[in-house]
């Protein structure tokens, strides 16, 4: 791909708070996420969600996460919050992603490390069991369990030249996020830990400097 006019996408996740929805979007970002996985210290009831939708202006999209959640549940989010994409994060199979109608982003284990070895993963073996995804999200976490933990993985693992968006994630940071746009090129990338001063709360500040840093990286890459 030429990066001479890319510009990398940039999904803020785990938003719990209007102002936090309000400044990430002041910021430029592309995406917020909103989780409601069972596990997280981040998830939000479908009142909340309600709330933070009426926050997010036109065009920045909002991503609604899920891990292995009943049909019932999904259905009730998206009624409630009117997500422009879904995310999933468990064992959700193709099919069943599919059933919503809206377009969906699969969460892919990477951290998996001691049974793929150092190569990088194959893009067959990574995105072939989901046809209908618009995207993948590959993140630190080994398969079964949760995201969101701050944790990087090695991002050698990669594999190059993918057919399919992919969005960067695992203990991204203002701190690493410029290095690992010039190592991964990735369609987009998501932070959630990086840029929060306790789980569910975003710092300001660091909601800033992460921007700044993406949009340095990609100045760089040009
Ligand atoms: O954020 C969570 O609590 C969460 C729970 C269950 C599945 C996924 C979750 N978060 C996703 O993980 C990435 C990376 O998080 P981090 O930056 O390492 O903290 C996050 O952006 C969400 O997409």
């Amino acid at each position: 791909m030429d990066r001479a006019h890319f510009r990398t996408r940039i999904k803020f996740c785990g938003l719990t708070r209007p102002g936090d929805v309000r400044l990430a979007c002041e910021l430029g970002v592309d995406a917020v996420g909103l989780v409601f996985a069972e596990r997280s210290r981040r998830r939000i009831s479908i009142e909340q969600a309600a709330l933070l939708r009426h926050a997010v202006p036109p065009m920045v999209s909002v991503v609604a996460l899920f891990m292995d959640a009943p049909v019932a549940r999904v259905a009730k989010v998206i009624e409630a919050a009117k997500p422009d994409l879904l995310q999933f994060h468990g064992n959700e199979p193709d099919a069943w992603c599919r059933q919503f109608g809206l377009p969906y982003l699969k969460a892919v284990p990477m951290g998996d490390r001691a049974e793929a070895g150092d190569a990088p993963a194959d893009e067959a073996r990574l995105f072939g069991p989901y046809p209908g995804a618009a995207g993948f999200l590959l993140d630190s976490h080994a398969a079964g369990e949760a995201g969101g933990s701050g944790r990087s993985f090695d991002w050698s693992r990669i594999p190059t030249g993918l057919s399919r968006p992919m969005l960067l994630a695992g203990g991204l940071s203002p701190e690493t996020v410029g290095a690992a746009i010039a190592q991964a090129a990735p369609w987009g990338v998501d932070v959630s830990s990086g840029i929060e001063a306790s789980p569910g709360l975003k710092d300001g500040e660091r909601m800033r400097a992460f921007v700044r840093a993406v949009r340095e990286a990609d100045t760089r890459a040009g």
